[in-house]
């Protein structure tokens, strides 16, 4: 997929200080079309902050926490206001007569990605950073292969390449920037010049995975999140992503899963995805885990080879049970690039895994772009 390059809505200098009521109500924020790509910056797909220069004021860790930052402005701690976010001490210069920061001081944090992948955009969240948000932000990536430390990443033969160059952000504001390095990306550095707080990182793109291990692996899940599938689309997205359904490991709540909001027509509510590449599946399991008086009544699986092949069926209308995983084994594989669960009539299911096998098509053209990104 090629990202369109649009230039998001820029966001720049002070928010207000807070003045009381909803602190959310002066966030400035827009629609970004690259957050149609998963999050690559994802605890739940292995995402970590690894390190920081440093974390005075607040932890790094926050960075990637799932929900919106929280702000009580009655929250003080032993080192000053609690944020809900990563946030630096002041910067000072080196004399009475020089108290500024220079050009270059700026902190630093290290963010090991889920996953490796293409990166198509990015928001540096600095919700509730009123006066305290970085001037400028810029971030690098990489691809170290292995499990390197933050000591290798440090290293001077780490080659990083720009995917947004130091540019100024607003205070309280969802910075979003579109990203085209077209190159996989396994680490990033977050830089914020000179100091400051970000409340939340998010890096929207696709898993490229190694198809040496997938090949190694022989059957794996062909749809999952971790091994290149995604979503290409889904009929509705009320109350959770459909990228849930193909997130690691099982649900452990309802909003963990895909539930769409309650049909009062006839018609019903599907999700369709492309896989990681061509693939022969044999086995398929529908889990509907916490969702119980809202799980799907009925679910169907069907496989499309190419982007306008016909949809073949995979799985016939199948009753489903509340709250409980469903295994199909199926009479014979069947072979394609892309599939789609149809659910009778709303509601939602919590995971779908496609189990199954690249097949030689697959794996030359995984190879392929694996290759041309740099892997
Ligand atoms: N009111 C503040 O947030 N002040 C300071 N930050 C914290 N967290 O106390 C600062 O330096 O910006």
């Amino acid at each position: 997929m090629t990202e369109q390059q649009h230039s998001p809505a820029r966001f720049t200098g002070d928010a207000n200080p807070y003045g009381g009521g909803d602190p959310y109500a002066d966030h400035r924020t827009a629609d970004f079309s690259f957050t149609r790509y998963a999050n690559l910056a994802d605890r739940q797909l292995g995402a970590a902050v690894v390190a920081a220069n440093d974390e005075f004021f607040a932890h790094r860790e926050n960075l990637l926490l799932p929900e919106p930052a929280e702000f009580d402005p009655e929250r003080f701690g032993h080192k000053g206001k609690v944020m809900d976010g990563w946030e630096t001490r002041r910067r000072r210069g080196a004399s009475a007569d020089h108290p500024w920061p220079t050009a270059d001081d700026h902190d630093w944090a290290l963010v090991r990605l889920g996953a490796p992948g293409v990166v198509h955009g990015i928001v540096v969240d600095t919700a509730h950073f009123r006066g305290n948000y970085p001037q400028a932000v810029s971030v690098e990536g990489t691809s170290v292969p292995g499990t390197p430390s933050p000591e290798d990443l440090l290293a001077d033969d780490v080659k990083w390449t720009t995917l947004v160059p130091r540019t100024e952000v607003g205070g309280h504001a969802a910075n979003g920037f579109a990203v085209d390095a077209g190159q996989l990306i396994t680490h990033l550095r977050v830089n914020q010049h000179p100091d400051g707080g970000i409340a939340r990182l998010r890096v929207h793109g696709e898993v490229v995975p190694d198809p040496r291990w997938l090949s190694v692996l022989g059957t794996f899940d062909v749809v999952a999140l971790e091994n290149g599938g995604h979503v290409e689309d889904a009929s509705n997205r009320f109350y959770s992503s459909p990228t849930n359904t193909i997130q690691p490991g099982r649900s452990h709540k309802m909003d963990d899963g895909w539930e769409t909001r309650r049909r009062r027509d006839r018609g019903h509510d599907w999700i369709r995805y492309q896989l990681v590449a061509r693939s022969e599946i044999r086995a398929i399991e529908i889990d509907t885990a916490y969702l119980k008086g809202n799980s799907a009544g009925w679910a169907s699986v069907a496989v499309r080879d190419g982007a306008d092949g016909d949809w073949q069926e995979a799985l016939p209308r199948t009753r489903l049970q509340p709250d409980t995983n469903h295994r199909f084994v199926l009479a014979a594989p069947v072979a394609g690039t892309h599939a789609r669960v149809d659910i009778y009539p709303d509601g939602g299911i919590s995971r779908l895994r496609l189990f199954g096998a690249l097949t030689e098509e697959g794996v030359a053209g995984l190879t392929a772009r694996y290759l041309e990104l740099g892997g």
